[in-house]
């Protein structure tokens, strides 16, 4: 009814403020965008579920996240991808998986210290009655 739609309402809010600070944060600039396929044709024989700060702020827009860990489900494929497709010891991969490390801790970090518990039990329980 009218208060889930004002939760959600909300949660869509934290999640764009959250996801909007991170896509303006240097360290994460690879993220920002899917990874460009012309450039890199090898990418979808590695990466099975591409993601990127942009698509989700799109998914956000199209109401597909209830819940906090819907949304963590999606985001944690951004370092994860990274992390398979660049594991060499060579310095350009050692790069791109430190500041994909940075965005896994900076996610949850945000999400522990500025999302009430109460909060996401309400999202979780609108899930569970959907
Ligand atoms: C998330 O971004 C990536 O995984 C690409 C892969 C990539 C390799 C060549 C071009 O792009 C990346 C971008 C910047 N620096 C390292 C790797």
């Amino acid at each position: 009814e009218e208060q889930e739609e004002d939760v959600l309402r909300e949660l869509r809010l934290f999640l764009t403020n959250l996801t909007e600070r991170l896509m303006l944060d240097r360290r994460f600039k690879a993220f920002t965008k899917p990874v460009d396929i012309e450039e890199v044709p090898d990418y979808l024989m590695v990466v099975q579920n591409p993601m990127d700060l942009s698509t989700l702020l799109s998914n956000i827009d199209e109401h597909k996240y209830v819940t906090v860990n819907e949304f963590l489900s999606d985001a944690d494929l951004i370092w994860q991808n990274a992390l398979e497709y660049n594991p060499k010891r060579d310095q350009a991969d050692r790069h791109i998986r430190h500041h994909a490390c940075t965005l896994k801790d900076t996610m949850r970090t945000i999400i522990r210290k500025e999302l009430d518990k109460d909060f996401q039990r309400i999202c979780e329980e609108i899930r569970e009655s959907r």
